[in-house]
């Protein structure tokens, strides 16, 4: 936790809509006039394409079927780790960029499958903003939720999320939907124990909820729209929430628990503002006294 130089963590599976939300927060951050600096999760795998391959065929040929890029061990958590601490401590820190396919590739001038070059954020900045797997991992070798000042939790039910990452692996990144359903069944096991166990850290998930039948996901043809879903949003601490305001302003929605509230699925962006802009302002505040 810093409060000098605060961290915001965003985590969810791939395919769960973290870039998504990412739009929403940069929304905040232009309107709020916050100078943040933000990390992709996918900058701290620990190997390029053809190396991660390798690295799969290795440990089949002994035995291990379980490995993925949601595993701890795909990726350098402890770098992951020493970025949060230092960007905690001193404002400072660097990062780099997976590149996924030929859009990004043009962008970063490095082909698919590889890293660009680390380089150092800007002087300055107001907080530090991570979208990834693995935002508030807790295990034998980090702490990252104890570094992150404000986690929040992407998380589709499943059958939904795979549709999602389907969808979007298919559209963009050019697999077949064969081979993401055999990536969706080998990162069966992390998702178990290293994806899951963050949700319960996190202070709000955002599980979107579809309304139509998904019972199939690999034969869907279309990501359900908003109109076709609901949002569960629950609070870790509901305390301080104001469920009275959030129920009023955001038309059909309603509380569900003592801490959880629903929205209609074309409220999320609203419901996310609402919410996330005092927290934010907050952060921003208390580090400008610290
Ligand atoms: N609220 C939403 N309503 C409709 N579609 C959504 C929503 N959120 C995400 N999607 C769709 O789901 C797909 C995956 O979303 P996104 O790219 O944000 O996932 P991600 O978590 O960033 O994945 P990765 O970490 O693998 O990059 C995209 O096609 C996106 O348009
Ligand atoms: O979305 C992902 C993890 O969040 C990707 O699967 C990961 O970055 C590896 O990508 P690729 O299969 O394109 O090498």
């Amino acid at each position: 936790m810093s409060k000098k130089h605060p961290i915001i963590s965003v985590t969810g599976s791939s395919g769960a809509g973290t870039s998504t939300v990412k739009h929403t927060f940069d929304q905040i951050f232009r309107r709020e006039g916050v100078n943040a600096v933000s990390i992709e999760g996918d900058a701290f795998h620990r190997y390029n394409r053809a190396d991660m391959k390798a690295e799969l065929d290795r440990r089949y040929a002994e035995g291990d079927y379980t490995f993925s890029h949601f595993s701890y061990e795909a990726n350098d958590l402890k770098e992951l780790e020493n970025v949060f601490r230092e960007y905690g401590e001193t404002g400072k820190g660097r990062t780099r960029h997976y590149v996924h396919d030929a859009r990004e590739a043009e962008k970063y001038g490095v082909p698919p499958g590889h890293f660009t070059q680390w380089t150092p954020f800007e002087d300055d900045t107001d907080l530090l903003f991570y979208e990834g797997l693995h935002g508030s991992v807790v295990n034998d070798e980090v702490n990252l939720a104890a570094l992150a000042d404000l986690k929040i939790g992407v998380v589709p039910v499943i059958n939904l999320e795979w549709i999602q990452k389907i969808h979007r692996d298919r559209a963009t990144r050019g697999y077949s939907t064969e081979a993401v359903t055999d990536v969706i069944l080998r990162r069966m096991h992390a998702y178990v124990h290293c994806i899951t166990p963050q949700f319960t850290r996190t202070d709000i998930n955002f599980q979107r909820v579809p309304v139509v039948d998904t019972s199939n996901p690999f034969v869907a043809r279309w990501i359900p729209t908003a109109d076709e879903s609901l949002v569960v949003i629950r609070f870790k601490n509901p305390r301080g929430i104001d469920f009275a305001y959030l129920t009023n302003m955001i038309a059909g929605s309603w509380m569900s628990r003592a801490n959880s509230i629903v929205v209609p699925g074309g409220k999320l962006d609203l419901a996310m503002q609402l919410i996330l802009t005092p927290l934010i302002e907050r952060l921003v505040r208390d580090s400008k006294r610290a």
